[in-house]
């Protein structure tokens, strides 16, 4: 097992009270298997990607447990973390590619970072991360300004694998790309798992359809929580979370860009996450509801790898 969450806690502080993002979520991810992350805006994603890496001053670790290659790792403790962060755990943040410096060339930018690291840079095996994600080396020698959307993406790819880390988190990577980069880069990416890059892979993105592309499992969350994970031809053939179902009804159209994409077909909103209702967080807004849903639904496995939290899944 490469990955195991146990009943993880995240929670933001804020002046109005403790927001609930991730709020008691347990998965697992096996060797060389990617993950893809799904769900609306503001179901948790970003926050349990964060929460493997680094903790924003706002975040607060308020219970559950992280093990990677059988190894606790220290996630409230932000001195700690910097033994797993690069080092075996990396993750390539939401916008990173618009954060490149401008001012450094990419050559030198690598070796910046790498030095602040403490590790000196391996130049033959920069040259080979690029060929391996089809960049040619002279990309070293130009400014971020440079280079298309697609290739600063893979810029940070890159540098984000540079350390070899066993677990790799890519959150919402392909947004800002056009549907055909968006499916080299996502390619791109399970290349890192089938060639040995890395171990395993946590896929975050809003696009089902993508995911389901290069995703080995799909595990969707809703307002904190874990709805369904399961093989992803399953999830996506044979839902049994009715959010679930909602979602892959309202998949987007190929050939619509991320920007004019709409979830349409799910009415209502997800719950604060503030004061979260008590029960299945979903039934204000699913069409099954009943009287049971007032109880909240165990995560359930209703087939090998295939969990649900639904009493009527
Ligand atoms: N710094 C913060 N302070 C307070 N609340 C936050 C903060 N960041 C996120 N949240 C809240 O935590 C919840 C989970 O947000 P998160 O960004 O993890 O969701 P997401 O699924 O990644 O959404 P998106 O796809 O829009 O990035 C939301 O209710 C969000 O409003």
């Amino acid at each position: 097992m490469s990955l195991r969450v146990s009943d993880l806690k995240v929670y933001y502080k804020t002046l109005k009270g403790q927001v609930k993002a991730l709020d008691g979520v347990s998965f697992e991810v096996g060797d060389r298997e990617i993950l893809g992350l799904a769900g609306e805006s503001g179901c948790g994603k970003t926050t349990l990607g964060k929460s493997l890496i680094r903790m924003d001053g706002r975040m607060r670790h308020i219970g559950g447990t992280v093990e990677l290659d059988g190894e606790e790792m220290p996630i409230g403790d932000d001195r700690r973390m910097n033994a797993f962060r690069f080092h075996e755990v990396s993750l390539i943040p939401q916008y990173s590619m618009s954060a490149l410096n401008p001012t450094r060339k990419i050559g030198k930018m690598v070796a910046e970072l790498l030095h602040s690291r403490g590790v000196a840079l391996d130049a033959g095996k920069l040259r080979g991360r690029l060929d391996a994600v089809g960049l040619p080396h002279e990309v070293l020698d130009r400014y971020p300004i440079e280079l298309s959307g697609g290739m600063k993406q893979r810029v940070v790819m890159v540098v984000s694998t540079l350390l070899d880390p066993s677990l790799l988190i890519a959150d919402e990577i392909t947004s800002a790309l056009d549907v055909s980069t968006q499916k080299a880069v996502a390619g791109a990416l399970a290349a890192f798992r089938d060639d040995g890059l890395v171990k395993s892979m946590i896929f975050v993105t809003h696009d089902l359809s993508l995911t389901y592309q290069i995703a080995d499992t799909i595990m969707v969350m809703y307002a904190g929580k874990l709805a369904e994970k399961a093989p992803a031809k399953e999830i996506v053939e044979a839902p049994r979370h009715p959010y679930t179902r909602l979602l892959i009804n309202s998949l987007p159209e190929v050939g619509v860009r991320y920007a004019d994409r709409k979830l349409t077909g799910i009415a209502g909103s997800p719950p604060s996450l503030l004061n979260p209702p008590k029960g299945c967080r979903f039934r204000d807004r699913c069409p099954l509801a009943f009287a049971q849903c007032e109880q909240e639904p165990p995560v359930v496995e209703v087939a090998p790898n295939h969990s649900v939290a639904c009493w009527k899944a």
